[in-house]
């Protein structure tokens, strides 16, 4: 359904399907799925001529392009290939088979020969559809020279950009460009194939894979392993939503208290003890390790607190939000570990934990239900890496410190990830880069905690906040044309309407 799958599943998944089909089945299947996409993409180009470019690579991928392509030119289209690789040898036996049929074709050729010359005429004319079938799940290094020109001037194309299985450049597993700062293509569309992948939906991947469209190819499900990792939907949280009843009391929703608001700090506490309350808590403390506001006119359900007078008596606490890093923030830390209560360690919580083996040792000690939202700088800190390493493996950054810690982390950024301790990876979908604002964090670490106040294990808490939260922001970015200036206060009344409705409609 929602199941995303590593390259090596991929490649175990075809030899055993194709072990039982005749020779160029997938590929055939493959080309004819991708022309369907196209034919409907070129439906809605204004272009009175609609001309279609496909670069296909030497391989599988390039395979499944000329069957696209023998298929498009069948129907009338104007068809244009430019074979990224002339090679000969070594091509695997279905590409050679597509290849073949393609000669035979009514397919334009572009002179791969001379190729300065084909690279200035393709940028001169005025395609309605560029397909890329240069390289799938088989790319082993950077894209360099000839290829890396093309993709960049295949990226500055207006036209959509239906790239086949997977952006060229682009890890299926990782979502990062291979290469690191090399290239891959941007495309508008994708149309994996088999199954879907995580490297489209994390990291680069959703600035190059554009909308992600999955062809199964009619793959018999018996030929699927078992996987761990999956793309976030209300359907793995939905248990939990259940609408509330009659005879209950604020004392049923859950009390939380948000720990931190140093000095000059003191808006993300609020921020998050807000979000919180949108999101179902039924009381929210917003404690400060000095000096705490008597109250907060804007919202003055929230109640305010000294550290000093906190007992860790709340069924939540969510430290880190306006934290610092002072020795003191560091005893609150180590109580909030040591308080066996269930907690969210968010922003400078996580920051002080990567100083202190002595706080993360007692930390994976911890028994009680525990959810970590660092941002990717933040990870690197716990890793003790940079945010670069992070970025470029980030299931394997989220997984390491889900084991490391024993707790539910939540890596933020473009395709957050959630990752338990026992191995689960999910991808959020939602969200937009509206949320790259100040307090964003604070929110959603108000949420989640909200969510467990009121019950949710730290699981589903965390993938519902995440969820509500990300379309929340998308909800924003359609009602005001764009996502330019979404604030941090805004997310959580949108969030809290999409809970009702989730609610309503199971
Ligand atoms: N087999 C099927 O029926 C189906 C396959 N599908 C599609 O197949 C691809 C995977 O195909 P594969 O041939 O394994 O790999 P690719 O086409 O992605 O690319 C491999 C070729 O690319 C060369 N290569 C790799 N990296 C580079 C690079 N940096 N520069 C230049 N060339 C590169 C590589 O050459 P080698 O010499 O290293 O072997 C290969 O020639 C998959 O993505 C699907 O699109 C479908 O699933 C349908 C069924
Ligand atoms: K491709």
């Amino acid at each position: 359904m929602n199941a995303l799958y590593s390259i090596n599943a991929i490649r175990t998944i075809e030899r055993a399907a194709l072990a039982d089909l005749p020779t160029g089945t997938l590929m055939q299947r493959a080309g004819r799925e991708a022309a369907k996409l196209a034919m409907s993409l070129l439906s809605s180009s204004t272009q009175i001529k609609k001309e279609v470019l496909v670069l296909a690579g030497p391989g599988n991928n390039g395979g499944d392009a000329l069957e696209m392509a023998v298929l498009l030119a069948d129907s009338g289209i104007s068809v244009s290939v430019l074979l990224v690789s002339n090679r000969k040898k070594n091509q695997p036996e279905e590409a050679r088979q597509a290849r073949q049929k393609a000669v035979k074709s009514a397919i334009h050729w572009e002179d791969a020969l001379s190729l300065q010359t084909t690279f200035e005429s393709l940028k001169r004319r005025n395609w309605a559809l560029v397909v890329d079938g240069m390289f799938g799940i088989g790319l082993k290094e950077a894209l360099t020279g000839n290829r890396n020109k093309l993709v960049r001037i295949v990226n500055s194309f207006q036209c959509p950009i239906l790239a086949l299985d997977v952006p060229s450049g682009l890890n299926a597993d990782t979502g990062n460009v291979v290469g690191n700062d090399s290239i891959a293509v941007r495309a508008t569309h994708t149309l994996t194939f088999i199954a879907d992948k995580p490297g489209l939906h994390t990291g680069k991947g959703r600035d190059h894979a554009g909308e992600v469209h999955v062809a199964s190819l009619d793959v018999d499900k018996k030929y699927f392993p078992a996987t761990d990792c999956w793309l976030n939907t209300p359907e793995l949280f939905g248990h939990f939503l259940k609408p509330r009843l009659h005879d209950t009391h604020k004392g049923s929703y859950g009390r939380i208290a948000i720990l931190g608001g140093a000095e000059g700090m003191g808006g993300a506490p609020v921020l998050a003890a807000r979000a919180a309350l949108y999101t179902g808590a039924g009381l929210a403390y917003a404690v400060y390790l000095k000096n705490p506001p008597s109250y907060d006119p804007v919202s003055p359900e929230v109640m305010f607190r000294a550290a000093h007078r906190f007992d860790f008596s709340a069924d939540v606490t969510v430290i880190g939000p306006g934290l610092g890093q002072s020795p003191v923030a560091g005893n609150y830390l180590a109580r909030t570990i040591a308080s066996g209560k269930p907690a969210v360690f968010d922003a400078d919580a996580l920051n002080i934990l990567s100083e202190n083996p002595a706080l993360q040792f007692s930390f994976s000690e911890r028994n009680a239900p525990s959810v970590m939202t660092p941002h990717p700088l933040e990870a690197a800190r716990l890793l003790g890496r940079d945010s670069a390493f992070v970025q470029s493996d980030r299931l394997n950054a989220g997984r390491t410190l889900a084991e490391q810690f024993n707790a539910v982390i939540v890596l933020k950024g473009s395709g957050t990830l959630v990752c338990s301790p026992d191995g689960k990876t999910v991808i959020n979908p939602t969200g937009n880069p509206g949320l790259a604002t100040a307090g964003t964090g604070d929110v959603l670490s108000g949420m989640t905690g909200a969510l467990m106040a009121q019950g949710w294990p730290a699981w589903e808490a965390a993938l519902a906040a995440v969820w509500l939260h990300g379309k929340a922001a998308d909800v924003l970015e359609k009602e005001r044309h764009g996502c330019v200036g979404i604030t941090a206060g805004e997310i959580a009344p949108k969030a809290r309407f999409l809970l009702n409705e989730l609610i309503e409609i199971r």
